[in-house]
């Protein structure tokens, strides 16, 4: 078995003035190549883990290890190789592109900051030929843009450093239906084309069925069911999986894995 890209031993999360704790003792391994969904209703944590997955938050105890050693902070080397290894997809593609930028700047952004040896311009034009948007998107401003292509947009930025990990938080939760299959179809493929370590967080079982081929299952800042998705799905174990399930009628994005 490879060696977890991403792990979380015994994490705790209690925020300040909270009645309960938000993370309790939570064991998770993110093997390198994994596709992960993270499913619970909400208030379960998923958002909690995925911040603290992505050193964006300390934990209350516990930590998270990156490629086996604590997640690097501050401005030396490793931090600034461990943010451009995992990059984040969030829910609100408006609230979480900035207004007033370019597309162009948007995307290019990150790359400025992390790989400035890159030509910007050209990088952009790959990656919204990737994310199948025109190239004349690049001047455009976010506002501009359908709910779709302001996705197409974010996920293009995940990807513009060529990460590893890439952790997607109601990735499509604001979009149409039929709009949601359309992103979840290019998260699907990018994912199997660049090799991505995937993270997905949802309180949407169709979507981490569409996605991902583990799953997770959270209730009150606890994992209580973890393992292939298909498994979890056709047999689930704990009786708040079983009460997921029971409350979606049909699983709509349903991918190819076995
Ligand atoms: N910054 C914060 N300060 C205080 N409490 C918080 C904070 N963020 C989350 N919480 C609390 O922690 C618990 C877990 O919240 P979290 O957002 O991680 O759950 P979630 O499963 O992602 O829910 P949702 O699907 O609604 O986003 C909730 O009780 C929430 O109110």
């Amino acid at each position: 078995m490879t060696a977890p890209i991403l792990s979380a031993s015994a994490l705790g999360m209690h925020y300040p003035g909270a009645r309960t704790p938000a993370l309790t003792e939570v064991d998770l391994a993110i093997r390198a190549g994994g596709h992960l969904g993270i499913i619970g209703e909400s208030g379960s944590g998923k958002s909690t883990l995925a911040r603290l997955l992505l050193g964006l938050q300390r934990p209350s105890s516990g930590s998270v290890q990156f490629r086996g050693e604590p997640i690097p902070t501050g401005r030396g080397r490793s931090a600034r190789e461990f943010r451009r290894a995992v990059q984040v997809v969030l829910q609100d593609p408006v609230a979480s592109l900035s207004p007033r930028m370019t597309v162009g700047g948007i995307i290019a952004e990150p790359v400025r900051a992390l790989r400035p040896e890159w030509n910007e311009r050209e990088r952009v034009a790959e990656l919204l030929a990737a994310v199948d948007l025109p190239a004349d998107v690049a001047q455009r401003l976010p506002r501009e843009l359908s709910g779709g292509q302001r996705q197409r947009v974010a996920i293009a930025r995940a990807l513009s450093v060529r990460p590893e990990v890439v952790i997607a938080d109601e990735p499509v939760s604001a979009l149409d239906v039929s709009v949601r299959a359309q992103v979840l179809q290019l998260l699907r493929r990018l994912a199997a084309h660049e090799g991505l370590t995937v993270v997905v967080v949802s309180h949407d079982l169709g979507i981490i069925d569409g996605l991902c081929t583990e799953a997770a299952v959270m209730q009150r800042g606890q994992i209580v069911e973890h393992g292939p998705t298909r498994q979890i799905l056709d047999d689930p174990v704990h009786p708040y999986t079983r009460e997921l399930i029971a409350s979606v009628p049909t699983l709509p994005y349903r991918s190819t894995h076995p």
